[in-house]
């Protein structure tokens, strides 16, 4: 802590880089515990609020929050970045459910703001967003291509955002190497045998009993196949990518889709 003449105490973390104060919506939720865990334990971030379904936004603006970490629901979420935008906070967003409408919705509200940044994040994974790179610079060498998301059984969306992302990070790549769609039969007997259409990706989603977060993309030509798999078996692994976006975000202002700028990626 220290004190400037005539001025309130201004909290610093060790080295005195000034702490930033944090709130966590869906601060009860698996992911909120583990944020609520992860700022605790950081010394240069500061909980100010916990917020959980019934509780007013509001409380957020009086504790002084800087930036807003959201780990909610879809249906939600909008609410929550609006109210974060209208007071002045930025948002580190995990919760999924993202289209471009939703996206430019996102870039309206922020218009007249300059000075607030929302970072909207499918997957904090390191291995994760290292996955989709892999697959983005694999695409173009391989006819074929699937992706199988597997997840615990309580994920209230499906297919994955991050499945959903990875689908299409891969459709671009394909689309940008000229290639035609993938020639694999689409027809299924039983209407979902052949996953979700995403830019002629198919998509598969698993929930089974004892997964976290994983995935695999499949790829196959003549006489050989490619698969990359990530796997987080504990939401520990999504921290230090929320953690680097909670210390980035007041360096970016306006809407920033993925961490993977931040990372250097
Ligand atoms: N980007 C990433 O790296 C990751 C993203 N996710 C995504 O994060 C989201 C949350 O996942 P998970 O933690 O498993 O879900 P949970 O259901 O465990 O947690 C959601 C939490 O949000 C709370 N909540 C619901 N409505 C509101 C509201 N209006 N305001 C504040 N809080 C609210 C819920 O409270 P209550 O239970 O009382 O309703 C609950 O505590 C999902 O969209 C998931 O896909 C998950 C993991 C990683
Ligand atoms: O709900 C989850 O658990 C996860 N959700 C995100 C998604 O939908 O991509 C990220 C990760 O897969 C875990």
């Amino acid at each position: 802590m220290t004190t400037a003449p005539d001025q309130q105490p201004v909290p610093t973390a060790p080295g005195d880089a000034p702490v930033i104060n944090v709130g966590v919506l869906g601060a009860r939720g698996r992911m909120g515990t583990e944020v609520v865990k992860a700022v605790n334990d950081a010394e240069d971030l500061e909980l100010v609020a916990m917020v959980d379904e019934g509780d007013w936004l509001f409380g957020l603006a009086d504790a002084g929050t800087q930036v807003v970490v959201d780990f909610t629901r879809p249906d939600v979420v909008m609410d929550n970045i609006r109210f974060c935008i209208d007071n002045n906070i930025h948002c580190v967003v995990g919760t999924t459910g993202f289209d471009e409408d939703r996206l430019s919705t996102i870039a309206e509200w922020l218009a007249p703001k300059p000075d607030v940044g929302v970072i909207i994040a499918p997957n904090f994974g390191i291995g994760a967003l290292l996955l989709m790179r892999f697959a983005q610079d694999a695409a173009r060498f391989f006819p074929s291509v699937e992706v199988v998301e597997l997840h615990h059984p309580n994920k209230v969306d499906a297919p994955s955002g991050t499945a959903v992302r990875t689908a299409r990070l891969i459709a671009a790549a394909r689309r940008e190497a000229d290639m035609p769609p993938a020639p694999d039969a689409t027809t299924d007997a039983l209407p979902g045998a052949r996953g979700a259409d995403v830019e002629g990706v198919p998509v598969h989603a698993v929930r089974l009993a004892g997964l976290v977060a994983h995935q695999e993309v499949l790829m196959g030509a003549a006489g050989e196949t490619l698969t990359l798999r990530h796997d987080s078996y504990d939401r520990a692994s999504f921290m230090p990518g929320v953690l680097l976006a909670v210390r980035e975000i007041g360096r970016r202002p306006g809407l920033t889709v993925g961490i993977e700028g931040l990372l250097g990626l």
